[in-house]
């Protein structure tokens, strides 16, 4: 804040809008889920109703889970496995169920209850641990159909609920949606990372320095003239904002990694003709993507395969061989793959060892490697890999063949030696690419995490920019309404429909 002359710039006694910092509820801390939060903004959509889904995969399998959540849960499951009383709370009991109206049997089952709060939703809950035949399945579903008081679940309708109840913050609801979708490693430490909390403590951290330096400011604009307010509060404010500023703005730098690794980044293959490169997509991608021949000139589309390179989940893309001087179809190929070499997160630049002194193989290191001294560094933090593949070729134990090349690494596509050193490699480049969700901050993962932590650092702009207190308090009670967001706190409805399609039914 630029406070000049403080006391000529009192403006009002409580600020713009009146809400004081006690407004804002402190977010839940972590402990048992059984505990419940308020306000997270988001009614169920017809909570009140009982529902139930299969919430195991689809398909022949050994077992099959059923659920249901709602008020009517312990009467469905009463009713599915009369005689017999409801089991004790979370324990797993062996149960013959069989249709309420016939009588007749089904199946003997697992099942278990787990009373509200203590529950996934925060609701009354059952779990039909059930032989996994469709029959089975289909008739315990029309069974709990016939039970009143229930119906079939939508798509996400069951995290949807534990949002609903507090049981899960929106950052933890993402993460859980990454987690069922998760195909490669690093994706899935990183959901449940997220799941686990971590992005959500971050934002409550920052929400609470907000809340501290709102609280000092307001109390300046309180009893600004008053001697008994401690001295200096608005430099406490002040320096509270300029650290808060630094941490938000390290995190939105490091924003594109976490999108990365949830949609895969950016791998080019790129290299002359004949260097190997759609044999080493090949090998990456485990599967025969593009055609391998002896003619230089073979693959001319590019060819995108995603994979799972050393636990990270990426993109592949395999390019036309760089050449000048040739016809109108190659040339357009060489176009194409110029153009995905400009949107590469990493590049695989492959040269052909036993053939870097061919104009093709100098062309593309002084171009697209650069030499060390030759050139600035990689431009919009694209990162490069140069392999010298065809190592069988060389004179065994030879030595390297061009050591005055930038770092490499010498492989082998036809024998497989040198693959286990360039995973590696490609391991760590990509933990640079997308960081790495085993030892860095939490990441980012949603353009909507990065929105609004963009705008809170833009409010924090306005309240470093402001004269005016009541502005000032104002612009720091934005800031942290966006910290708010990032979690849940009075999220839109179409943000919340979006984020719940990620699910699938049962879950
Ligand atoms: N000896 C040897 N031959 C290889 C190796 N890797 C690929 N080749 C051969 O090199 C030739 C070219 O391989 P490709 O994978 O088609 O090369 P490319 O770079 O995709 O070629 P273009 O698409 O034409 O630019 C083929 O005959 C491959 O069998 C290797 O490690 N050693
Ligand atoms: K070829
Ligand atoms: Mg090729």
């Amino acid at each position: 804040m630029m406070i000049e002359n403080r006391g000529a710039l009192y403006q009002s006694r409580r600020g713009v809008g009146g809400a004081s910092c006690q407004d804002w509820k402190p977010p839940r801390q972590r402990g048992p889920r059984s505990c419940t939060r308020q306000g997270s903004g988001a009614p169920a959509p017809g909570s009140g109703a009982t529902i139930f889904a299969l919430s195991s995969g689809q398909g022949r399998c050994g077992i099959a889970v059923i659920r249901t959540s709602g008020p009517s849960s312990g009467h469905a499951l009463r009713s599915l496995t009369a005689p017999r009383d409801l089991p004790p709370a979370r324990s797993a009991c062996l149960r013959l169920l069989s249709h309420p109206r016939s009588g007749e049997p089904l199946d003997h089952a697992l099942v278990l209850w787990f009373p509200g709060p203590q529950s996934f939703t925060g609701e009354d809950c059952a779990e039909f641990h059930v032989h996994g035949g469709p029959a089975v399945v289909s008739g315990v579903l029309q069974a709990l159909g016939s039970v009143p008081g229930l119906r079939p679940a939508e798509a996400g309708e069951f995290t949807r609920r534990a949002f609903a109840h507090g049981k899960l913050s929106l950052t933890e609801v993402e993460g859980l949606a990454d987690l069922i979708h998760a195909e490669t490693e690093a994706q899935r430490r990183q959901a449940l990372r997220q799941l686990d909390g971590e992005l959500g403590h971050l934002c409550h951290g920052w929400a609470k320095t907000l809340t501290k330096a709102l609280a000092h400011v307001e109390a300046y604009i309180d009893f600004g003239e008053d001697d008994n307010l401690e001295e200096g509060v608005l430099e406490q404010a002040d320096s509270q904002v300029r650290e808060l500023e630094l941490a938000l703005s390290a995190h939105l730098r490091d924003a594109r990694r976490g999108q990365r690794l949830r949609s895969g980044a950016h791998v080019v293959v790129a290299g002359p003709p004949n260097a190997g490169k759609s044999s080493l997509v090949n090998l990456l991608s485990r599967k025969p993507v593009s055609i391998v021949s002896p003619e230089p000139g073979t693959t001319r589309d590019v060819l995108e395969t995603p994979v799972d390179l050393a636990g990270f989940p990426a993109l592949l893309s395999d390019t036309a061989g760089l050449r000048e001087g040739v016809g109108p179809v190659e040339q357009e190929g060489v176009r194409r793959a110029r153009e995905r070499l400009e949107q590469a997160d990493l590049i695989l630049a492959v040269l052909d060892a036993s053939d870097l002194a061919s104009p093709s193989s100098c062309n593309f290191l002084d171009t697209v490697v650069v030499r060390p001294g030759a050139g600035s560094p990689r431009e919009n933090s694209q990162r490069l890999l140069l392999v010298l593949n065809k190592s069988d070729l060389l004179p065994r134990g030879g030595p390297d063949p061009r050591p005055d090349l930038p770092p490499h690494l010498l492989l082998s596509c036809l024998t497989g030696e040198g693959l286990n050193g360039l995973l590696e490699a490609l391991r760590k480049e990509l933990a640079e690419v997308c960081g790495d969700p085993s030892t860095g901050p939490p990441l980012l993962t949603r353009v909507r995490h990065q929105h609004h932590l963009q705008g809170c650092l833009d409010a924090l702009g306005h309240y470093k920019q402001t004269k005016d207190l009541a502005l000032a308090a104002e612009a720091l009670r934005l800031a942290r309404g966006h910290l708010g967001r990032i979690t849940g706190g009075g999220g839109t409805e179409e943000v919340l429909d979006i984020i719940f399609r990620d699910f699938c039914v049962g879950k």
